[in-house]
This record gives C-alpha cells, structure tokens and sequence, in this order.
C-alpha cells in the first residue's frame, strides 16, 4: 500500500525540509530527478527539443532548472513563459546559463517537441485550464507530455478537472503521493505516476492507493483444515422476477469469489438453480432461517414492499452485510436500517445513488466518501474511475485497477457478490470492498482486452484475476 497524501501535509512536511536544508536544496533535488526522467523518455538528449511551459511559482522553476540540466546535455530547450515577469528569478538565470532560450508563451512554439516539460502549476494549482495556458495544454495534446509534480488544470487535492487540463504521459510527482494524483479525472490525465523521494518526513496517512500485493497478502487461500463451512457461507438476497439477471450476476460473483457455500433466499430462484447448481437455494426461507458469513442484498431485488422487508430483515442479522443498488435506494428511505447495526455493512453507491443517501458526492470523492461512512456508521464504496473505499473512521483505499468498460449494466452486480464472498471469509470489511474492486478492475480489464465486455464477461474473468493475484 502506498501512502496518499493532501496537499497541505506536503507543504507542511516541506516546509519542515526547508528548514533543515540548506536554500534551494529541495527544487534542486526535484529539478535533477525530473531532468533525469525527462532524459530517459528521449531516445538521445543531445540534439532533442524540449519545450517548458513556464507558470510563475515553484513549478515553473522545477521545469527552468530541470531544462537547464537538459540544455546541457545538448538538448535544444525552449521554455515557454507564461508570465515573464513572475518566472522563478533563478530558475531563469540556470536556464539562460544553460543557454536556455526563454519566449512569451504562444502555442506554436510547440510544433515538432520531441518532450513537453508541463511546469505551468503543480500544487498550486486550481482546477482547470483558461487563455493561454488551455491553449498550450491543447498545443501539447498530441506530443510525448511530462508533467511536474502534478498536470496543470489539477487540482491537486481533489483530482478535479473543471474544463481544461494537461494530459501527461509521464508524471514526475514530488516527496508524496498527492490525492489529486490518483483521484478522478487526475489519476486518468497523470499518465504514468512516477514518485520521486526528496526526503521529506510525511506524517502517518490513513489514505492509501492500493497495490496487487496488499490484495494478494488479503485474499483468503483454504487451509488443510478448512471446510465448505469455515471457508465462509455467503447469502444473496438479491435479483427477482423483473431483474433476474442481476441476481445471477451477483450469485455468480460470489460462487467464483472464493466462497466455500452460496445460499439463494433472492426472488427470482429458478435462473439462479439453472446457472450455478451449486448454490443451495432456499425459496421459502427468511434470512434469520439460513446461516451465513455474510449477505449481499439489493442488486436486482426491486424496491416495492416485498423487497424492503427482505432487505430489513438481512440487515436485522448480525453479521457483515454488503447493501447495493435497490437495497441502497431504500436504505437511503430509512438510513436507520444500518445506522444502528452491530456488524459491519458495506454500501456501493454510483454517483446517482450516493446522492440519494448522502447528497452529492461534489469534487472531493475522498472528502464525500469519509463523511458518509462516518455519517451512516458504514464502510462506503464509492464507484467509479478510481473507486474510493471508505470506513467510519476515515481509514480510506484508493483502487487504480479498472477501465472506463466497466461502466456496463451488470458490471456492479459483480462486484457486490465478490466483496460478499470476501466479508463471508472473515475479511474486515473496508479491505473486502477495497480487495474486490481491485481485483474487479483486474477482470475489467481483462475482459475488455477482447473487445467491448459485458458484465458476464466480467464475471468470466473474475477467476482468472483472482488466481493472477494470489500466485503474483
Ligand atoms: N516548496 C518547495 O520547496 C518545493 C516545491 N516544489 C514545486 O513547487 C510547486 C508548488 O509551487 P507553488 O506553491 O509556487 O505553486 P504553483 O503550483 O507553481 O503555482 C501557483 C500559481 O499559479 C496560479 N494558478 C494556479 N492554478 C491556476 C490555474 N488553473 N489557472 C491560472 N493560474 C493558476 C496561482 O495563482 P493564484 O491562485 O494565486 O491566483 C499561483 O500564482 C510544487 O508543485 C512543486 O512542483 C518542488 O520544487 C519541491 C520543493
Ligand atoms: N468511467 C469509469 N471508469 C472506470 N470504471 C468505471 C467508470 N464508470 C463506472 N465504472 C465502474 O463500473 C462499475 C459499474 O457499476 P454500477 O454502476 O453499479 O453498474 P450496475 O448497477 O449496472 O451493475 C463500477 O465498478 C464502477 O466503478
Ligand atoms: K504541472
């Protein structure tokens, strides 16, 4: 697991530096790592052309001494100023040594870059891109793009957007992972996020960016001594005559999921028993009847009368329960239904049912996800590029696995049958939620290797994510 960290724990964590550092010493470090990246993207330094876009803070002058270091390699760099009068003084002084030539920004001067130097804002920088810089940032669209510290237009915090930003293919990120770095349209328009140590001493996180190796060290792998039972029994309440296929998907997840036994208590049974004859389908009995690890509740399962009094007589169990879709929808009606549980529960909202339970979710996917698991008392699963799992007391993952080709009816209903095979094997519950969406984006991409993937295609792919992690 890699540390994310906010914006201000890097400032505060580099002013402590700076202070024990002798002046200049910090940017030094951060211009030498990045020139030696930049040199590497090259086939040759000597005799490449190198563009800096400029802005007039700090990352502009990370960008002016790292061309500097190029330009004497041989490099032909030009950078580009967009405010002349605000460009980092000695920066400009290196890169005029250097024999740097410095220019008013203007667009063009970007034809025929071997690498563009993005330094126009890092984490200063507001969301989005207007004027002169958007325009660079289009000028560079099509060209081998490395971006300081952050891509300008990011914010750096929040991974927001708003209308224009930089789109790196490499971005060189200083001292700490930043949460704008991995988060929303930031964790897409980083490109390859390469983490540079200046040294700083960060204080302890309680965000983290998943790896497959924290996942592999979770997963549960059967022991001599373990049977069907120990292994862990997942319930499905979920899918029902209107939305059969749902309950299939989910009941499926949680078969190929590494559950030891699946029961069926959902409202569409027949599908289910000529799908996956190995789950044991109970269609007269209530969940109290039938023990289990865990439940999955809600996918497919409606949102009339009949399925508000499955969903609270799961949620009256006491054990760890995973509530999406539908069952959102009216927990969202009746927050008390989970508010007052003993045992863990776990809620995947998209955007549109977050809003219903805790308004919208805004810019700062992080921020929203804590302050609804804190609310709700619920480990919260926000979905998207760059899901955030959540858990009351703020402890936060962050999964990088996944492609836009999730985004396809059913793709959810998998999820929520995996993370109820991981809850039944005993997992806590914000590492089951974060380990199954990271091993769903495994199968996403897996499956979206072939072409455009359904959601059965996702599931195909789950045993083979899985068996991947596990071995490495
Ligand atoms: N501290 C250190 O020792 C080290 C720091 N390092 C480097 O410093 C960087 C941080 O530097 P920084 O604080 O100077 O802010 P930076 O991001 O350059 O620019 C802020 C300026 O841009 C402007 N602006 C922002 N967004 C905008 C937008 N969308 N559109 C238009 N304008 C916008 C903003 O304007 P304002 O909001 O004030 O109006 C402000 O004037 C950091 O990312 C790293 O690269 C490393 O060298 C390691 C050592
Ligand atoms: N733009 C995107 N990039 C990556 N993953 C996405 C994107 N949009 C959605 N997803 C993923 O696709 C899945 C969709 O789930 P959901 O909306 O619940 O679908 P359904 O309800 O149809 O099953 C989630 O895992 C979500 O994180
Ligand atoms: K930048």
């Amino acid at each position: 697991m890699r540390g994310v960290h906010s914006v201000a724990q890097v400032r505060a964590a580099e002013s402590d530096a700076m202070a024990r550092l002798p002046e200049g010493e910090l940017m030094q470090r951060a211009a030498h790592a990045l020139s030696v990246q930049c040199a590497a993207l090259l086939d040759r330094v000597y005799g490449a052309h190198v563009v800096l876009l400029v802005g007039g803070g700090n990352n502009g002058g990370d960008a002016l001494f790292a061309g500097a270091r190029l330009a004497a390699r041989g490099a032909r760099v030009d950078a580009l100023l967009l405010d002349p009068a605000r460009a980092h003084a000695d920066g400009l002084v290196a890169f005029d040594r250097a024999r740097g030539r410095a220019h008013e920004a203007d667009p063009q001067l970007l034809a025929g870059a071997d690498l563009v130097v993005d330094g126009m804002f890092g984490i200063g920088g507001r969301a989005g891109l207007t004027g002169v810089s958007a325009d660079l940032a289009d000028a560079a669209h099509d060209l081998l793009t490395v971006a300081v510290d952050v891509p300008s237009g990011v914010d750096a915090d929040t991974g927001a957007a708003g209308g224009k930003a930089v789109r790196a293919d490499v971005t060189v990120t200083f001292g700490a992972i930043k949460s704008g770095t991995v988060l929303g349209p930031g964790a897409d328009l980083c490109g390859e996020l390469r983490l540079v140590d200046l040294g700083l001493e960060l204080p302890v996180t309680d965000a983290h960016l998943l790896e497959a190796a924290d996942v592999r060290a979770v997963l549960p792998r059967p022991g001599a001594a373990d049977d069907k039972y120990t292994r862990g029994v997942v319930g499905l309440a979920a899918g029902s005559e209107q939305y059969a296929g749902a309950g299939v998907l989910a009941t499926g997840s949680a078969v190929h999921g590494g559950a030891g036994m699946v029961r069926y208590v959902g409202l569409a049974p027949d599908p289910v028993r000529a799908r996956y004859p190995e789950v044991v389908v109970h269609p007269d009995s209530r969940p109290h009847d039938v023990r289990v690890q865990a439940w999955v509740v809600g996918p497919g399962l409606g949102t009339d009368g009949t399925a508000m009094a499955l969903l609270a007589d799961v949620l009256s169990t006491d054990v760890p329960v995973i509530a999406d879709a539908d069952a959102i929808t009216l927990i969202a009606r009746t927050p008390r239904l989970i508010r007052g549980r003993s045992a863990p529960t776990v809620i995947t909202p998209h955007d549109r049912e977050f809003e219903r339970i805790a308004g919208q979710p805004g810019p700062d996917r992080l921020a929203a996800a804590r302050r609804a698991a804190r609310d709700l008392g619920a480990t919260v699963l926000l979905k998207g590029n760059a899901t955030v799992v959540a858990a009351p007391d703020g402890t936060a993952y962050v999964n990088p696995t996944g492609t836009p080709w999730l985004a396809t009816a059913g793709s959810g209903d998998v999820l929520s049958g995996l993370i109820g095979a991981l809850l039944a094997s005993g997992l806590r519950a914000p590492l089951a939620a974060a380990a199954a969406a990271y091993a769903h984006g495994v199968a996403g991409q897996l499956a979206a290797a072939d072409g455009p993937p359904s959601a059965a295609d996702v599931l195909a792919e789950l045993r083979g994510a899985l068996g991947s992690l596990a071995t490495g």
